[in-house]
């Protein structure tokens, strides 16, 4: 459409339209209404599920202003982003009302709840290459978290996006080979490389965080991080239009105080996602936060286990004080379930776009914690003062807003209804003019109805016509000569009077004034709860980390964890250690059975693992992965005792991976994850191989899974566990002082198997494949076949024409029985004889 033809309010559209993203859809508030026209309008109607509809040849689709918020959602999910143009003027007759962006929202900015995962964070991320560097910057908008981070290898930056999964990637036009390198996440936006210029960035960075330098938050040099984050902060402010003033600090991420657990291993270990769903993830078996807080602090720490002795030592020292005093753990859990999203809540009302429940919530969670400062100092556990001393007692605070706040606010901040009654002598008044005018106007139907003798006479009033008398259509010669007529309805006439337009000015003009009035209280109050925003802040992050604490010591109470002792040496030694997410679910009848872990550098460095499939060989892997894991984040384990040296990273080759969707092959992804591990792994690494080599032929595959585990043991020393099927490699025992075998215990019973989930010394002697296959339900004739070429192969033989009478299943349609027949050579009439 031509600018010229347009209306008015087109012409003001196309120009709002203009200076948005193409990708961008825009939501154009009209009335009551969201409308959205054009191409966004054909992109939108689908997946909004609304009908698209034409006028003026224009194709357009809208929704309701009140229930924006569920559409969006459904855009936002859909991986769109939305730009939100209100009206910024009053109606006035004959002149069109203003118009502007207000924001654009994004999945990597979304402030809503109900966009969130509440156990989350949702990051916003940047990535930017600057000479070998490559950066990497992320913000959470709904909690003011701000890092940035450096890494020399592409791997590493994918091994740090898949921890922080972010909702939203930006990256410069310029550099798309950077983002194909990362695999070309599908979040993944590209935008004007400007936003990435050095200087700008800087200017962008200092201007916000008011410094003259960097420095001071330990990003000197940290050029490509600095410039992605110049980047963040430029896309918030100039290109949706963000209020960021809660980004109150940059931090730098350390990748080296955490254990580094590459993307395949995150995916194997399912920490925080798994393939049987949610309850089957270490996250889940530990999660018992109260808060979400506290839910997504707990998920951080699971992603990011620690390397340093002190501090895992004071998070062991904080749950020891915890679970040696119970009654005040419950207390501090009941107390932390009263406590509602401080984070979030604040940074939305400084953002501005929160509402009366916001404050209402925030004064909710302030309100607790002077008695849990109570209670936390009142406890033996000297950990807690280092809490404390960032914990604030705001609830002189949280009294002003519950004083002033009714007790169910509205959505809306613009349309009253917010301040309990008694809170400000200037809007009671209005509000009693507003009561009392409408209880004159009740008391004016009355008396109209008896000077009129009309009883249907009613009073009503419509946003149109304001205040107006109904008559019906059979009482119309009735009216007296003082109603003015105003409109004539099927049913009947209206009128007015001049005494109800002037009590109707009253009513309406203190309605208003003490709306507007409202939402200046509103504004003024926020301030007032916003100019404490860092102290809010800071007993946020308290409340979530004691909340994790807790987490992990209702965790350890409730099943029976023990403390392992964290030391610098290359031990890893565990009695009696479960699986932590199996010893969780089981089923009524089902017990776990318990397992022991000996690796030291000198004489089991690198133990070898054999026994039948089914026998419990990976879940042995995975808990040795998970159980040190959960050590490295402070928490208790599912053991009788433990000592676990501190790991620099946990590697793990385990099983098919997603990969494969992405068209590589399940040797070539087997193959990509060794050589990740022979190239990265150091002697502090912990290592888990779960049979390598499965994908090619025997021989290769042997002569590999050989040559890796001479490599991890000679070479490297990392604290290793390798199962394997290939028996022959346990002859490295023989000539290797650190090489253990171990073997998964099983019972052999009338040609059957039991499994006894123990592991023992020594190797197994048999794969026992084709008694698992046939638990598996494979065809028995299929089985027998089996065993009679195994026993050929075995006795060195190659494998000769079966010598058993293929029985033919009774329940066979007669096609399959006639073409079993011919196979038997039964149908020519002759006695096959095999062999
Ligand atoms: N210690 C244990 N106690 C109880 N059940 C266990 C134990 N270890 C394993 N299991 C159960 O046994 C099943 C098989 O275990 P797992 O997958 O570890 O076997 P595997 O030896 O690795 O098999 P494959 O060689 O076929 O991959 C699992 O479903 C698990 O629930």
């Amino acid at each position: 459409m031509s600018d010229a033809s347009a209306t008015p309010m087109m012409k003001q559209y196309l120009a709002i339209r203009r200076e948005l993203p193409e990708d961008v859809l825009l939501f154009f508030r009209l009335g009551d209404f969201y409308e959205l026209f054009f191409e966004d309008a054909k992109t939108a109607a689908p997946l909004l599920n609304v009908s698209l509809t034409k006028r003026n040849g224009v194709p357009m689709c809208g929704v309701p202003h009140h229930a924006s918020t569920g559409y969006i959602a459904k855009l936002i999910k859909a991986g769109k982003r939305v730009a939100i143009a209100e009206q910024t003027s009053e109606p006035t007759p004959g002149k069109i009302v203003e118009r502007a962006v207000s924001q654009i929202l994004s999945a990597g900015t979304v402030n809503d709840l109900n966009l969130l995962e509440s156990n989350r964070a949702n990051y916003l991320a940047a990535v930017f290459r600057a000479g070998k560097k490559l950066g990497l910057a992320y913000v959470d908008l709904t909690t003011g978290e701000f890092e940035v981070a450096e890494f020399k290898e592409p791997v590493d930056l994918v091994d740090e996006l898949e921890r922080i999964q972010a909702s939203e990637l930006l990256h410069s036009d310029e550099q798309r080979d950077l983002i194909e390198a990362l695999g070309s996440p599908a979040y993944a936006l590209g935008v004007e490389g400007y936003l990435f210029l050095e200087d700008q960035a800087d200017h962008a960075l200092t201007q916000h965080f008011k410094v003259k330098s960097l420095d001071g938050f330990g990003c000197q040099g940290l050029t490509a991080a600095l410039c992605a984050a110049g980047c963040i902060l430029q896309y918030l402010q100039f290109q949706l239009r963000r209020n960021v003033d809660h980004i109150q600090r940059l931090r730098v991420a350390q990748t080296s105080d955490f254990v580094l657990i590459d993307a395949a291993s995150q995916s194997h270990l399912e920490l925080v996602t798994a393939r049987g769903g949610a309850q089957h993830t270490l996250l889940s078996a530990l999660d018992r936060t109260c808060t979400p807080m506290g839910g997504r602090k707990l998920r951080h720490w699971v992603l990011h286990p620690l390397r340093d002795l002190d501090q895992l030592t004071d998070r062991q020292d904080m749950i020891a004080g915890l679970l040696a005093e119970p009654l005040l753990l419950g207390q501090l859990r009941t107390l932390l379930k009263e406590v509602r999203d401080l984070e979030r809540t604040s940074s939305r009302l400084s953002q501005g776009s929160g509402n009366g429940r916001d404050l209402l919530a925030m004064a909710t969670s302030l309100e607790v914690v002077p008695s849990l400062k109570m209670a936390m100092e009142e406890a033996r556990n000297s950990g807690f003062e280092r809490l404390l001393a960032h914990l604030h007692d705001l609830s002189a605070l949280a009294a002003e807003i519950q004083a002033a706040i009714v007790d169910e606010p509205p959505m809306q901040i613009k349309e009253g209804g917010v301040f309990r009654p008694g809170y400000l002598t200037e809007l009671d008044e209005l509000r009693d003019a507003s009561t009392l005018g409408r209880q004159w106007i009740a008391d004016l139907q009355n008396r109209e109805i008896e000077r009129t003798g009309i009883k249907s006479l009613k009073i009503k009033y419509n946003a149109v016509f304001g205040y107006f008398i109904e008559i019906t259509k059979a009482n119309v010669g009735a009216v007296p000569a003082d109603y003015h007529r105003k409109q004539t309805t099927v049913n009947g006439e209206r009128y007015i009077t001049d005494e109800l337009k002037r009590m109707e000015d009253k009513i309406l003009g203190s309605e208003e004034r003490s709306k507007a009035l409202e939402y200046e209280e509103f504004v003024g109050l926020r301030g007032k709860v916003l100019t404490h925003l860092a102290e809010i802040q800071e007993t946020a992050g308290v409340l979530a980390v004691l909340d994790s604490l807790c987490s992990l010591a209702e965790t350890a109470r409730l099943f029976n964890y023990t403390r392992p002792v964290l030391n610098d040496t290359r031990h890893l030694f565990i009695r009696d250690g479960r699986h932590p997410v199996l010893d969780q679910n089981l089923t009524s009848g089902e017990r776990f059975v318990p397992n022991d872990v000996t690796l030291e550098p000198e004489e089991s460095r690198l133990i070898l693992i054999t026994g039948p499939n089914m026998a419990g060989k990976s879940t042995y892997l995975r808990q040795t992965a998970l159980l040190t894991l959960m050590a490295q984040i402070g928490s208790y384990l599912p053991v009788t005792s433990a000592e676990i040296g501190l790991v620099d990273r946990i590697f793990t080759r385990i099983g098919a991976s997603d990969d494969l969707a992405r068209g590589q092959s399940t040797f070539m992804v087997e193959m990509n994850e060794t050589a990740l591990i022979l190239n990265n792994a150091t002697e502090r690494s912990l290592v888990i191989l779960d049979e390598i080599g499965r994908g090619t032929s025997t021989f290769d595959g042997l002569s590999i899974a050989w040559s890796v585990a001479e490599h991890l043991h000679d070479h490297i020393g990392a604290r290793a566990l390798f199962a394997t099927h290939y028996h022959e490699i346990t002859a490295l025992a023989q000539s290797r002082s650190a090489v253990k075998n171990y073997n998964v215990a099983v019972k052999e019973w009338n040609q059957q198997i039991i499994f006894l989930r123990k592991i023992l010394p020594g190797c197994a002697e048999k794969s026992y494949g084709i008694q698992v296959a046939r638990l598996a339900g494979l065809p028995e004739n299929v089985i027998e076949r089996a065993k009679e070429v195994l026993a050929q192969l075995e006795a060195g033989h190659q494998p000769a024409e079966s010598v058993t009478e293929v029985p033919v299943p009774t329940s066979v349609p007669a096609k399959v029985k006639k073409a079993t027949r011919v196979a038997r050579g039964e149908d020519a009439g002759q006695m096959v004889l095999f062999g």
